[in-house]
């Protein structure tokens, strides 16, 4: 049986994923200390009146001293500073990981850091929710979720094998991929419907004949549903756009070209090519349902790229 079980973890970020991790890790006493760090000491303060650690230090490099894991959950941007201050500090033999939404960027930051005999493993656990900060974190977000690793070419055979029991102990389901291909699926899957909701209601707040109490007043369930995904959090989503540039404008620009034959449609009263689209997409969610599978399951979406991939 793998060893689920770590000396020390290190975790650095302790938001709503790194303190869903810590929380976990503590229910299930996978861990013999968890220290954490963070950049404000606020958060910290927070991290440690939670009593989600045994030890916490505004310095990762501190937190990593002899740490066999360490778990990088901070915004994807920060990914490389994170890197450059633990660096000289990992315990050999230690297997680093992150849980970054987006993989490429993050693998470009991270592994120029790395010293020889350091295991470095990406990863991306695909739940969450639009909260953020430490109180934001629960036990058992993973749990019948996807986590997907990123593994690079030489990767340690052990260090990925721990890992992925890891996930499994926190109840996840465990997926590999290649980095490129999982920032194509994400693009497709999460990352543009937070951009189109983020672009939906700051539309409809840029309305001048639209009120706010009417947004509210009239909002059916579709646009709050936008405005859930729209409140998530700013840095997270600045970064997530600026680190998955080129996926995330591929797949715009095929949505855009979608909704401009959508829009010459309703424009020349093409209800036939308007019917035909909207039962191909109710389709696709009745098929979903009949196979018994959880609509909000995130492989969903890989199902649903490998198709269109032929
Ligand atoms: N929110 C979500 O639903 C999901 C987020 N992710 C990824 O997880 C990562 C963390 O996201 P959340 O926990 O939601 O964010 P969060 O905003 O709740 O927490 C981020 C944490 O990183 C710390 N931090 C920010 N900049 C830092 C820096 N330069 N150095 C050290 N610490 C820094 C913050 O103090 C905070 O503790 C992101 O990379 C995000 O893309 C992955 C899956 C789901
Ligand atoms: O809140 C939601 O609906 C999400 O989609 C959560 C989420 C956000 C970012 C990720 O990389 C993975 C999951």
């Amino acid at each position: 049986m793998t060893d689920v079980h770590f000396e020390k973890i290190a975790l650095i970020g302790i938001g709503l994923i790194g303190s869903s991790i810590a929380r976990d890790v503590k229910d299930q006493g996978l861990a013999g200390e968890i220290v954490i760090s963070t950049r404000s000491a606020d958060t910290l303060k927070r991290a440690e009146e939670l009593e989600l650690g045994d030890g916490y230090t505004l310095s990762a490099a501190e937190a990593v001293e002899g740490a066999d894991l360490v778990i990088i959950s901070v915004p994807v941007g920060a990914s490389e500073s994170v890197a450059r201050q633990i660096a000289s500090h990992l315990k050999p033999g230690a297997i680093v990981t992150d849980v970054g939404s987006t993989k490429a960027s993050v693998i470009a930051q991270i592994a120029p850091h790395m010293p020889p005999g350091i295991h470095f493993v990406p990863g991306h656990p695909i739940a969450g929710t639009e909260k953020s900060g430490p109180d934001a974190g629960f036990c058992g977000l993973f749990k019948g979720r996807w986590c997907i690793l990123t593994p690079l070419p030489g990767t340690d055979a052990g260090a990925l094998t721990r890992l992925r029991a890891f996930w499994e102990a926190l109840g996840s389901r465990v997926d590999e991929m290649d980095p490129q291909h999982h920032d194509k699926v994400l693009a497709i899957v999460s990352h543009l419907p937070h951009i189109i909701a983020y672009n939906i209601v700051g539309t409809a707040d840029d309305l001048e004949t639209v009120t706010e109490s009417e947004v509210i007043k009239y909002s059916a369930s579709g646009f709050r549903d936008f405005t859930r995904l729209a409140a998530s959090d700013p840095t997270m989503w600045r970064d997530v756009c600026l680190h998955n540039r080129d996926a995330i404008l591929e797949m715009l620009a095929r949505f855009s070209e979608d909704l401009a034959y959508l829009q010459r449609a309703i424009r020349w009263g093409e209800g036939d090519k308007l019917f035909e689209l909207f039962t191909r997409t109710r389709a696709i969610r009745r098929s979903i349902v009949e196979a018994g599978q959880d609509v909000d399951a995130p492989d969903f979406g890989r199902h649903a790229l490998d198709e269109k991939k032929g």
